[in-house]
């Protein structure tokens, strides 16, 4: 498994952003003169890995196609759930005739703040694994399982409660890149789609069926923009890597 095998970067935007709250798709939010989108396929230039990008974008996206991109860019329509638009991305690249063996590079749209160092290193890792290798950070933060006791009928918003404290000493917080091997991409990919799996990123996908996916520890400056909170904190880091 040492051989350097192609690497096909797909950019995740069909999202709708839901939890940021915008009135524009959140992939198209403006940062320093560019929108998320068009930062993140820049990070992706850098590496020496990578020479184009596929974007899987809305089936009713207007706006990509108008952009200019540090990559040549080819796209794809997205599906309802992220791991659809995975899938739709996935058949794209396999249709170019793409080797089973070839590694699938898979990055939200959402995190233009990645390190370029992280970029190679989590591609890198992959090329020595037979599934795959995904960034991530150790948990920092306590961590608190809740619950909400019944409500009373005068109550309109249940209040949580603490119920327990996780043991976080093995738990990490997943980021993207996730890059894997695009034969097992797409297998587990199918499983969840015949099993009717709730997922949240590709790793999952593999979890479900055992396979190993390397953990590469990422910086902690490679946040998703997913509340409105987290606009402050990009605009910082990205101000501060530049
Ligand atoms: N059906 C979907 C859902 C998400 N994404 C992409 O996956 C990345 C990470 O997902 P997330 O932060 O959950 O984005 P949204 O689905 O847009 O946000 P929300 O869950 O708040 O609606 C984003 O770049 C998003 O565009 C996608 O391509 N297709
Ligand atoms: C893929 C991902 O960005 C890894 O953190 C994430 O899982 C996307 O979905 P989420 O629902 O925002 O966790």
């Amino acid at each position: 498994m040492n051989t350097i095998p192609n690497i096909h970067a797909m950019i995740v935007a069909a999202g709708r952003g839901s939890r940021f709250g915008a009135s524009i798709a959140k992939q198209y939010t403006m940062l320093e003169g560019q929108t998320l989108l068009q930062h993140s396929v820049a990070r992706l230039a850098c590496s020496d890995y990578i020479d184009r990008c596929l974007l899987v974008i809305s089936a009713d996206d207007s706006t990509a196609q108008q952009l200019e991109f540090a990559l040549r860019v080819h796209y794809a329509v997205g599906g309802a759930e992220r791991w659809q638009s995975v899938q739709a991305g996935v058949e794209a690249i396999s249709q170019t005739g793409a080797d089973d063996s070839d590694l699938v590079l898979i990055h939200d749209a959402a995190r233009p703040a990645v390190p370029n160092v992280d970029i190679d290193q989590v591609i890198e890792a992959a090329m020595l694994e037979p599934y795959g290798a995904i960034l991530a950070t150790p948990v920092a933060d306590t961590l608190k399982a809740s619950y909400q006791p019944a409500i009373s009928a005068e109550e309109s918003r249940p209040h949580s409660y603490t119920k327990s404290t996780m043991d976080r000493s093995n738990m990490w917080q997943a980021q993207t890149p996730q890059v894997f091997r695009l034969g097992q991409l797409k297998k587990v990919l199918n499983y969840v789609f015949e099993h009717q799996l709730s997922i949240t990123d590709e790793a999952s996908a593999f979890e479900q069926l055992g396979f190993p996916i390397r953990l590469v520890s990422g910086s902690r400056q490679n946040i998703k923009l997913t509340y409105p909170d987290d606009a402050v904190l990009l605009t910082a880091i990205m101000a501060l890597q530049s």
